[in-house]
């Protein structure tokens, strides 16, 4: 059902000292930032050879990682993504299985323009998953 790692995103307090330690320190390829007001988040997408590397700022006054850089204020590992086939299939097959869909059933556009979804971390071994259709 799941296939590729699409992406790993990380929450940062300060965007640009992100951007400067995976550009200059690390010495990757990062895009400009884009504000994602549907998500309340703005993203910066590190390309590496096999995958990607997501930073997340807050945007806006209620923003869904605000809490998460309250309880993590140096910023941290805040999801993967997985990349699926048919998205509303994956959805059906794990809700049938258990999994909570966080937020709308329905899949919003994510960062690539193509539909995503949410399952809720307590379903997903402590941790955030974001499926993306391929
Ligand atoms: C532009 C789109 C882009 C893309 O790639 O396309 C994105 O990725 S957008 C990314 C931002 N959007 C989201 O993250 C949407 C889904 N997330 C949410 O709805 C919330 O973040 C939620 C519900 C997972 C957590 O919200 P919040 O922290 O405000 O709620 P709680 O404090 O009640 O947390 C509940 C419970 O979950 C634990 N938690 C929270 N965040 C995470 C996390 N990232 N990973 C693992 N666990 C998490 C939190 O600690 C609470 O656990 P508890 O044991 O009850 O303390
Ligand atoms: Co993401």
């Amino acid at each position: 059902m799941i296939g590729r790692l699409n992406h790993v995103a990380i929450a940062v307090p300060d965007l640009g000292a992100a951007v400067a330690t995976y550009r200059d320190t690390l010495g990757a390829q990062v895009s400009p930032a884009e504000d994602q007001p549907d998500h309340g988040v703005t993203t910066v997408f590190v390309d590496l050879p096999n995958t990607k590397i997501e930073l997340l700022h807050p945007l806006g006054d209620n923003s869904p990682i605000a809490k998460f850089l309250e309880r993590n204020p140096a910023g941290g590992i805040h999801h993967v993504c997985y990349e699926v086939d048919d998205i509303a299939a994956a959805r059906d097959r794990m809700v049938a299985q258990g999994a909570r869909i966080l937020g709308p059933a329905e899949p919003k556009i994510g960062a690539h323009g193509k539909p995503v979804l949410f399952l809720h971390p307590k379903d997903m071994c402590g941790t955030l998953v974001e499926l993306e259709q391929a």
